[in-house]
């Protein structure tokens, strides 16, 4: 389990002594009366019996459950993901003690478990459910960028019956919205991540669209493998496959920008010989159209390393598929699969 920041608070696995914490806080009417498929009273029994299944659930990847907890290490609640089989997606569950309600802090719990599991987890999407009078929970939810699908209903043990719930869902696109949305919302929009927009023909102001400028490269090793980087947590479609690369910058040369990127990205030194333009893809994102040469490149000084966090994988031509890309990259495949 790793151990995350969100904000002033510390999101790490539960251990055997959070029983106490946890039970204390649970057993209190308004915080179990939200919480599905929870007796009231609470046993102090069940406390430790659930740490001990989420600490199994770690273990097989099946759920990932975190303590929140403030400065002094004291707990204030738990927030949770619970992978459903067989598909791509998490069930998100949170619970905060009374006394820590209102201060936003499921919030900023929820939108990092949430951003940290599609960054490095096998998903695509994330679920949530909320009994239809916990309004506070739905806003937490809606804050994060979930959007409501549906309504149900699910037994809450302590009110005696099923429950009325809203059903949510949210997938990276939702993610990304809220963080472009706060990016431009902030002061410092020239932060990292915040793209330079490339000048625009008298159109594109009409239309409103934007063309992102990225160049990219196949590194291929001398068994025919592809490096392919997992989108690291913070960026847009986090968690995707990519090929190392990045935005030109005002006055770059595209091999300029692929060396300086390949460099920033991965550490390794390459030559302009040494990248061979191999084709191109144009993609039409929501908000703004991708136009991305692709390069080969057979060469290069150094040992690739994830340099901003970002997984890595040499990945066979046939294997391609098995690695989620984003949307724009899925008709790079089979060119390559034939050059290989
Ligand atoms: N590098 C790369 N970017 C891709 C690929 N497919 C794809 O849709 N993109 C998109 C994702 C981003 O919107 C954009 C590249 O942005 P980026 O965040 O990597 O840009 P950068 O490396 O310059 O990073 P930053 O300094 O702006 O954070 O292109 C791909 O295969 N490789
Ligand atoms: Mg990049």
């Amino acid at each position: 389990m790793p151990v995350l920041k969100a904000g002033a608070w510390t999101l790490r696995g539960l251990l055997p002594e959070d029983a106490n914490a946890i039970h204390r806080q649970v057993n209190d009417w308004n915080v179990i009366r939200m919480l599905s498929r929870l007796p009231f009273p609470y046993p102090h029994e069940l406390a430790e019996e659930w740490i001990a299944s989420t600490v199994k659930q770690a273990e097989d990847g099946s759920g990932y459950h975190f303590a929140i907890t403030d400065q002094d290490g004291a707990l204030a609640g738990c927030v949770g993901l619970t992978l459903v089989p067989g598909t791509r997606r998490a069930s998100l569950g949170y619970w905060l003690g009374r006394r820590h309600w209102g201060r936003g802090i499921a919030s900023l719990a929820a939108d990092r478990i949430c951003r940290w599991a599609l960054a490095n987890l096998p998903l695509d999407a994330l679920e949530a459910k909320a009994a239809q009078d916990n309004a506070a929970s739905c806003a937490v939810l809606r804050r994060v960028g979930f959007r409501q699908t549906g309504t149900g209903t699910l037994p809450f043990m302590a009110r005696g019956g099923e429950i009325p719930v809203f059903t949510f869902e949210a997938g990276r696109a939702d993610f990304d919205s809220v963080r472009e949305a706060a990016e431009q919302g902030g002061s410092d929009a020239g932060a990292a991540g915040v793209m330079q927009p490339v000048p625009q023909p008298a159109s594109a102001a009409v239309s409103g669209r934007r063309l992102m400028l990225v160049v990219a490269a196949a590194l291929i090793d001398s068994d025919g493998r592809i490096l392919l980087a997992r989108r690291p947590e913070g960026k847009s479609l986090a968690g995707l496959w990519e090929f190392p690369g990045g935005k030109i910058e005002p006055g770059e040369s595209p091999e300029a920008a692929l060396i300086r990127e390949l460099h920033e990205e991965l550490g390794i030194d390459v030559t302009r010989a040494c990248l061979a333009p191999f084709t191109f893809v144009s993609h039409a994102y929501e908000k703004s159209d991708l136009l991305m040469p692709l390069y080969l490149c057979r060469r290069w000084h150094g040992t690739p390393e994830g340099r901003e966090g970002q997984a890595l994988a040499w990945v066979a031509a046939g294997d391609l598929e098995r690695y989620p890309m984003p949307p724009a990259d899925l008709p790079l495949i089979p060119f390559l699969r034939d050059l290989l």
